[in-house]
């Protein structure tokens, strides 16, 4: 990969199906639970990148059996065990779902990933676990690196956890819930944003046979076994958001191809979103397809539901013929960089007008410049400039190789959903 990438800019329309690779949540989920269920379990097409990978190698670190076959993955549980060690990378999936599992775990388990995973916040879940009887050592900073020090056993019982950074610490506990000796009643202290990500682990858990309630103040799960299951892996729908949004800036057409019918995935807001910028959303026997009108209409919406879209949306609204207002998203200051002073950056970059609300963001297109802007480590900001660089010519970026974290051959098929004609990108 060039150490700077520099965007194809097109000003033609595009006109694509696209075929996408696995859900992140949805493997990571899947992944965590084949590891603490009671038999073997194969995953179709799980997702295979860098946050998927180091779920499974802290499983793998944990003593869970872990096979490729395939595009699938063969997953056989096994006696849970430390000392060992999790590198977590920049993945709030491993940084949130593993130590539950890592408190089941006998022996030590030392947590620690990239730089900026030390400051993604985490003194939820580690207070959360702390209130389930685990003991863990963070030296009193509520961020990795921290070590639980697992038994073999987690008591569970009645638990109040603040999840008002990220909806995975609400995740994370239910996941490994079941196999707590009391189960868990789980109260929240607070808003939690990203509520489609919890309904997603809760519909998973219930797929597994897990008995799961919802209460006045949270969840209740209670304590036995989790149902091996095999599990086909539904295509990503947050990646398919930059290849979506090329359709509405170039006034083309795109394809996501096995758009699930009914999903718990965020990303099938995207449907509602796009329409509301203007976009004809139907679909055909193929997938979702999205077709551009020419133009985008500004967006002022709520995006608390489904943060991890902002980057693609803000970027469509520094192309838009108008003023958006973003809000319900100040918890995308701990996501893999603090998305509104990077979004605020790199739009004001290109030209756009950008004012930074405590949650959100108000962008008020300008005529568009070139520019140089960073990844920040961020996949997302990469897709985000890869939108801008359709409409604005001489958009490069560098870090872009951050796109491993979910999608590795981001840039290849952007460049195969710019280059190909009418067909299929794989
Ligand atoms: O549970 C999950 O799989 C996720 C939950 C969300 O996290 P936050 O609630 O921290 O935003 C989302 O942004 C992240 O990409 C994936
Ligand atoms: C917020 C995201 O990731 P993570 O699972 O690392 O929190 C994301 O993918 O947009």
């Amino acid at each position: 990969m060039p150490p700077v990438w520099t965007t194809p800019h097109r000003p033609a329309p595009v006109d694509a199906v696209v075929s996408l690779p696995g859900s992140k949540s949805i493997t990571a989920r899947a992944l965590v639970l084949a590891a603490i269920a009671d038999g073997p379990s194969r995953l179709v097409r799980p997702l295979r990148a860098r946050d998927t990978d180091l779920m499974a190698a802290g499983l793998r670190a944990l003593g869970v059996q872990i096979a490729d076959a395939g595009d699938d993955q063969l997953v056989v549980p096994g006696p849970l065990r430390g000392p060992a060690e999790v590198d977590a990378g920049l993945a709030g999936t491993v940084l949130r779902f593993l130590p539950p599992v890592a408190a089941l775990a006998d022996g030590d388990v030392r947590l620690d990933g990239d730089a900026r995973l030390r400051d993604r916040p985490n003194a939820g879940l580690i207070a959360g676990l702390r209130g389930a009887g685990v003991r863990i050592d963070d030296g009193g900073r509520g961020r990795a690196p921290f070590t639980v020090h697992g038994t073999g056993r987690v008591r569970g019982g009645a638990v109040t956890v603040d999840a008002s950074e990220s909806s995975q610490v609400v995740s994370g506990l239910l996941l490994a819930a079941a196999r707590f000796d009391d189960g868990l009643d789980l109260s929240l202290a607070g808003k939690v944003p990203s509520m489609p990500h919890v309904d997603m682990t809760v519909t998973t858990l219930r797929a597994h046979g897990v008995d799961v309630t919802a209460t006045e103040r949270g969840w209740r799960v209670s304590p036995g076994p989790i149902a091996a299951r095999d599990v086909v892996v539904e295509p990503d729908l947050s990646n398919a958001a930059p290849f979506l949004a090329a359709a509405l800036v170039t006034g083309g057409q795109v394809t996501v191809r096995d758009w699930p019918e009914l999903t718990t995935q965020p990303g099938a807001q995207l449907d509602r979103l796009l329409t509301q910028m203007g976009a004809a959303v139907t679909r055909t026997p193929d997938g979702l397809q999205v077709t551009g009108a020419g133009g985008i209409r500004p967006l002022v919406a709520d995006l608390g539901e489904v943060g991890e879209l902002t980057p693609v949306l803000a970027a469509l609204c520094a192309l838009a013929d108008g003023p958006s207002r973003l809000t319900g998203i100040g918890h995308l200051r701990g996501h893999e960089t603090d998305r509104l002073q990077a979004l605020d950056e790199v739009l004001t970059a290109v030209g756009a007008r950008v004012e930074q609300l405590p949650d959100g963001l108000v962008i008020e297109p300008g005529p568009l410049r070139a520019a140089t802007v960073d990844s920040y480590a961020d996949h997302r900001m990469v897709h985000a400039a890869a939108v801008l660089g359709l409409a604005a010519d001489g958009i490069r970026v560098t870090g872009a190789d951050a796109v491993t974290k979910t999608l590795p051959d981001f840039i290849d098929r952007w460049s195969a959903l710019l280059g190909a004609p009418a067909g299929v990108v794989r």
